[in-house]
């Protein structure tokens, strides 16, 4: 894992969606040059689906096979199917339904009311051993201790006021789990309250972490989660990626950095 993650202030939350956008198309470009497919693990909330608008209005957005690439969610809403507060819903809004997918090798994590009812801790299950079973056997990214998830490329996560990233929210049962690669969150605070999220270990198996946040009232909680906060406090500070931790902010998320955490001007 790498020690200290990067910092790219941009001037506004526009223009932080169309850098996050073609750092995005680069970094899945090199990746199937490099491995043949590459594998993307999408978020939810404003600043996630921002970069999906500017990166389906991208020209450069053909640069991309799209046939070539996984999906996977980092979290989601236990939702009904269709329901257009589910991440996979929006994610299909702004970007999915443009673009040449192999239906195949997109994985939203499961909804409601289907194959496992309203029991989110089974939906969580299947998730994790859709994830081990695309990962194979002797899963590349993962230590013995948890069950494998693939070495995904790029992993994607917004930030929330309180420091949580996915559905991990400070000192609740998720961002302690060191076993499980996807859990089922019951009595999330921000709503709706039923959810599911990787866990950190599998977000750590990511090459590449990029943390997303704009606006004023994120400027504590990248500050806090910057400056050394422990993960069980503030989840986004123990998201990592085994090469590279990016953190991608506007001018306001990123007041109240001290000076030694700031990018050079
Ligand atoms: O499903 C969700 O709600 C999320 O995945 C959540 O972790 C989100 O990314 C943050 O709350 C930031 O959301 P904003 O980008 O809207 O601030």
């Amino acid at each position: 894992m790498t020690g200290t993650p990067q910092v790219v202030v941009l001037g506004g939350t526009g223009l932080m969606a169309q850098a996050a956008a073609a750092r995005l198309i680069t970094a899945i470009v090199d990746a199937q040059a490099a491995r043949g497919s590459a594998s993307v693990v999408l978020t939810g909330g404003r600043n996630g689906n921002a970069l999906l608008r500017a990166l389906a209005a991208s020209p450069a957005r053909d640069a991309v096979d799209w046939t070539r690439l996984d999906l996977w969610w980092g979290d989601e809403r236990f939702l009904p199917e269709g329901d257009p507060d589910r991440n996979y819903v929006q994610a299909r809004a702004e970007l999915l339904d443009q673009v040449p997918l192999d239906p195949a090798r997109v994985h939203p994590m499961p909804y409601s009311g289907g194959p496992w009812g309203d029991d989110v801790d089974a939906a969580a299950a299947a998730y994790a051993a859709e994830l081990a079973a695309a990962a194979g056997p002797a899963g590349p990214a993962s230590p013995a201790s948890h069950s494998p998830v693939p070495a995904f490329d790029v992993l994607l996560l917004g930030v929330g006021p309180d420091t949580h990233v996915a559905s991990l929210f400070p000192e609740h049962p998720g961002v302690r789990e060191t076993e499980l690669t996807v859990v089922g969150v019951h009595g999330a605070p921000k709503p709706p309250p039923l959810r599911t999220s990787m866990t950190l270990p599998a977000i750590r198996a990511a090459r590449e972490v990029w943390l997303l946040a704009a606006g004023e009232d994120k400027a504590g909680a990248v500050a806090r989660a910057l400056s050394g906060a422990d993960g069980l406090q503030a989840p986004a500070a123990g998201a990592r990626g085994r090469s590279r931790t990016l953190w991608l902010l506007d001018r306001a998320a990123a007041s109240d950095l001290p000076a030694a955490l700031r990018p050079p001007v």
